[in-house]
C-alpha cells in the first residue's frame, strides 16, 4: 500500500486492478472531473497504469473517526431512512465519510448494494482522492461541491463500473465535515444519476439544517423561502440579540446568490433584510426583501424558534403579566424592582447605565446555559464581571478557576487545561496533576484572552464543550465534567476568525451573549468608579476612611484618557495615597502621566497593550476596509494564483499562506470577479 496514506499496511486490500490508459485531460467534460484528473496526473503523480488500491482500516481507526460524526449520525436517522427507502428499490449503496474520506457508515440494503460492499463500497474504506483518484467522494471533498462522476469518469480504471454521485456535509461555519454518496454500477443512462445527485443533495441540506438547528437551538432561528406556501426547512439562518446574522445554510446562501457566505453572516438582519428580526413572531409568515450583489429578492421568513434569552424574557413577562396585567408597564418596573440592586454583578456595573442593563440581561441568562463572552479593554473590569457571574450563578459555592491564555506559554496551555497522568511528562509531577478544567467541576471555568488560545488547542476545546469530557494527556480514559465557561479577550475575535487565527465554530460557541464593557474613558460613572477603587484602598490603611479626592484633582481625573482602564486608575491613587498629606488627595499627589495630553496617550496605550477594535491590525496584515489598497503588486499576485489555481480560492489561499477569508476580503477589495472569473469561483469554500 502506498506510504504516503497514513494508514498501516497490515489493512491494505487490493481490488480488481487492471491496465488503464492514457488519459487525455481534455475529453472530460465536467469542470470538476477535469480538475481531478489534472490533479491525479500532477499532484498526486498517478500514472495511468499505477494501480488503483482501496485502503481498508481496521475497525478500533474506523470506530474512531466515526465517534465524532455519531451524533449527528443518531439526529440525523430520519433523513437517512427516507434516503435508503429510495436507494433500496434502486439499488444503491449509500455512504457517509469523514473529510479524510474514510467510509464511518454505510448502508447496503438491497442485493445489489450487497454485491456492490463486496466490492469496496463499504464501511471502512478509504475513498480520498489522493489515494484513489477522481471518485465521486474523494473529489467531491477535495472541491467541496457536489459532483457525480460517472463509470469512465473515474480515474482508476477498476472503477468504471460505478457511478457515484456524493454531496459534501457543511458544518454551521461553512466548513465541511463529511460527504454523503450514492452509488452503483453504471448504467447507460446519465438521467439516473443526476436524479440520484439531486436526492443526495436534498439529504445533505437536510442533514445541514438538523446540525444547524441543534447548533443554534439558543439562538433566534428563521426559515426563508421564495413562496409563502412552501416554507423552506433547509435554508435557515440565525441571528444572535443583536440582531446580527451569525450563521446561514448553504441553500440560503446558494438562493441569495451569495458569492460568499461572508455577504450575509456577520451583518445586521435589520440592514440585509430591511426588518428587524427580533419583530419576528413565530408561526406567521412576514414578507421580506434582501438585496444581494445588485439583486433585490422577495422572501418570505417564517422565525422557527427564539434565542434562549428571549425565551426566558416571554415567560417572565407572561407570568408577570397574569400576576399584574393589564398594566404592562408595571410589569417593566416589577422586573426592575425584583433584581437585587447590590447583587454582585449590580456592583461590577456601578452606575454606568450601559452595564447596568447588560447587569440585568446577564442575571437572567447566568443558569441557562448560554456561554458569555466579555470583551472590553484591559483593566476594564472582565474578571471581577466573570466573577460576578459566577457569585450570581447556582454555581456560586463551586469553584471559580482562571486560566489566563496570554500569561503562560502556549506550550503549557494544553497540560493546565487538560491536565496529566501519572509519568507523562519528565520533569513533570509524579502524582500527575488535574488539569483547570477539572478543576473547575461544577463551577465556572474562566479563560482569560481567549484570543491567545493556540489555534491547536481550539480543536481540543471545542470538543470538551461539546461533549463535556475530557481526557487528561497521556491517560486514555474520559472524565466527565460539568462546565461553565466564560471567555473573555481585548482583542477582536471577529477579525480573528476572518484571519483565520480563530475557529469560527469556537466563537460562536463561545459567545452565545457578548458582554462588552466600555473603557474608563467611556463610562458616564467615573466619579462613582474612582470613589469606590478609593475607599477599597482607604480600607487597607490605618486611620485612612476619610480621606478625600481634592476637586480639581477630581478633575483632571475625569478628564484624563485611562488606556489602563481601572487598573491603571488602582495604581494612580495607590500613588496619590503615598504622597498625600493629611486627609485630601491634592493635585500635586497625582503621577505626572494623568496630565499628559490625548496625543501622548495612543503611545502610551500601546504599553498597556490598549487596541480598540476599530484601530486593530488584522493577524494576516490585510489593510482595514477604507484603507488605500496597498500595491498594484498584490492585486497582480492574487490575479496570478487565483489563475493558477482556477479560481478554487481554498486551493490559492493555501498558496499564498492565508485565510480563505482573508482572500475573499481581498478579491472584494480589488474587484476581482471578472464576469469569466466569477462564474468559476469557488463561492462556497
Ligand atoms: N467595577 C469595578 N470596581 C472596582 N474595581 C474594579 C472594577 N472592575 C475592575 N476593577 C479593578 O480593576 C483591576 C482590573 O480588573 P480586571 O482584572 O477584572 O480587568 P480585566 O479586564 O480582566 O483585565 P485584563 O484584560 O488585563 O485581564 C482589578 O484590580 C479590579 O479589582
Amino acid at each position: 500500500m502506498s506510504s504516503n496514506t497514513g494508514y498501516s499496511d497490515k489493512n491494505a486490500k487490493s481490488v480488481n486492478i487492471q491496465e488503464p490508459e492514457e488519459r487525455d485531460t481534455d475529453t472530460a467534460t465536467d469542470k470538476y472531473i477535469k480538475s481531478s484528473w489534472e490533479r491525479c496526473r500532477d499532484q498526486y503523480k498517478m500514472t495511468p497504469d499505477a494501480n488503483v488500491e482501496l485502503v481498508s482500516l481496521s475497525e478500533s481507526e474506523v470506530r474512531q473517526r466515526r465517534e465524532p460524526m455519531e451524533k449527528l449520525l443518531s439526529d440525523s436517522e430520519e433523513v437517512f431512512d427516507k434516503i435508503r427507502t429510495v436507494s433500496k428499490q434502486s439499488g444503491y449503496a449509500v455512504l457517509i465519510t469523514n473529510t479524510e474520506g474514510v467510509v464511518v457508515k454505510s448502508y447496503a440494503d438491497s442485493n445489489i448494494s450487497h454485491d456492490l460492499e463486496q466490492k469496496g463500497l463499504r464501511q471502512g474504506t478509504l475513498w480520498s482522492e489522493k489515494t484513489v483518484g477522481t471518485n465521486g467522494l474523494g473529489t467531491c471533498l477535495t472541491e467541496c461541491k457536489p459532483v457525480t462522476v460517472f463509470a469512465e469518469e473515474h480515474y482508476g480504471f477498476n472503477l468504471h463500473n460505478f457511478s457515484c454521485s456524493a454531496a459534501p456535509l457543511i458544518s454551521p461555519d461553512g466548513t465541511p465535515f463529511g460527504a454523503l454518496d450514492i452509488s452503483t454500477y453504471a448504467s447507460g443512462n446519465r438521467l439516473y444519476q443526476a436524479l440520484a445527485l439531486n436526492l443526495v443533495c436534498e439529504t445533505a441540506d437536510e442533514i445541514e439544517a438538523i446540525v444547524f438547528k441543534n447548533a443554534y437551538a439558543h439562538q433566534r432561528v428563521i426559515s426563508l423561502s421564495f413562496s409563502p406556501l412552501r416554507p423552506e426547512t433547509t435554508a435557515l439562518i440565525a441571528v444572535n440579540d443583536s440582531d446580527t446574522i451569525i450563521a446561514a445554510t448553504t441553500p440560503l446562501l446558494l438562493t441569495l446568490g451569495c458569492r460568499d457566505r461572508y455577504e450575509l453572516v456577520g451583518r445586521k438582519f435589520q440592514e440585509a433584510f430591511s426588518h428587524n428580526s427580533e419583530h419576528l413572531e413565530s408561526s406567521d409568515v412576514v414578507e421580506l426583501y434582501v438585496r444581494i450583489n445588485a439583486k433585490s429578492l422577495k422572501l418570505f421568513a417564517t422565525l422557527l424558534h427564539h434565542s434562549a434569552s428571549e425565551t426566558q424574557a416571554k415567560s417572565s413577562q407572561s407570568t408577570l403579566s397574569k400576576r399584574s396585567e393589564p398594566n404592562s408597564l408595571a410589569a417593566k418596573t416589577e422586573v426592575a424592582g425584583n433584581q437585587a440592586e447590590d447583587s454582585p454583578l449590580f456592583n461590577a456595573a456601578g452606575k454606568e447605565p450601559l452595564l447596568l442593563k447588560q447587569a440585568s440581561r446577564c442575571q437572567r441568562i447566568v443558569n441557562k446555559g448560554i456561554s458569555i463572552l466579555l470583551q472590553g479593554e484591559t483593566g476594564t473590569g472582565k474578571e471581577v464581571w466573570a466573577r460576578a457571574l459566577h457569585q450570581s450563578s447556582e454555581r456560586a459555592d463551586k469553584p471559580f478557576i482562571t486560566l489566563n491564555c496570554a500569561a503562560i506559554p502556549e506550550s503549557l496551555i494544553e497540560s493546565e487545561l487538560f491536565g496529566y497522568g501519572a509519568g507523562t511528562f519528565t520533569g513533570g509531577l509524579k502524582t500527575g496533576k488535574v488539569g483547570k478544567i477539572q478543576a473547575s467541576n461544577g463551577g465556572t471555568l474562566f479563560l482569560d484572552e481567549i484570543g491567545d488560545m493556540p489555534i491547536e488547542l481550539q480543536a481540543s476545546l471545542l470538543r470538551v464543550l461539546a461533549e463535556s469530557e475530557i481526557i487528561p494527556l497521556g491517560e486514555v480514559n474520559p472524565v466527565k465534567v460539568s462546565l461553565n465557561v466564560i471567555c473573555a479577550t481585548h482583542r477582536d475575535l471577529k477579525e480573528l476568525v476572518s484571519s483565520g487565527d480563530f475557529r469560527e465554530d469556537l466563537f460562536y460557541r463561545i459567545s452565545g451573549f457578548q458582554v462588552a464593557l466600555p473603557s474608563l474613558r467611556e463610562r458616564e460613572d467615573q466619579p462613582v468608579i474612582i470613589e469606590k477603587v478609593l475607599r477599597a484602598l482607604c480600607l487597607d490603611e490605618e486611620n485612612a476612611e476619610n480621606v478625600q479626592v481634592a476637586p480639581e484633582a477630581l478633575k483632571v481625573l475625569c478628564r484624563y484618557q485611562w488606556p489602563g482602564n481601572i487598573r491603571q486608575l488602582k495604581n494612580v491613587l495607590q500613588y496619590a495615597m503615598c504622597m498625600r498629606e493629611g486627609d485630601l488627595i491634592q493635585l500635586d499627589d497625582l503621577p505626572d502621566e494623568v496630565f499628559a495630553e490625548p496625543a501622548t496617550i495612543e503611545h502610551q496605550a500601546d504599553q498597556f497593550s490598549y487596541a480598540p477594535p476599530s484601530r486593530m491590525v488584522s493577524m494576516a496584515g490585510v489593510a482595514e476596509e477604507g484603507t488605500e489598497p496597498q500595491t498594484l503588486s498584490e492585486k497582480e499576485e492574487l490575479e496570478q494564483v487565483l489563475e493558477q489555481h482556477r479560481w478554487v480560492v481554498t486551493r490559492a489561499a493555501k498558496a499564498l499562506g492565508i485565510s480563505r477569508s482573508t482572500l475573499h476580503r481581498k478579491i472584494k477589495k480589488y474587484n476581482l470577479f471578472i464576469d469569466e472569473a466569477a462564474g468559476q469561483l469557488d463561492s462556497m469554500s
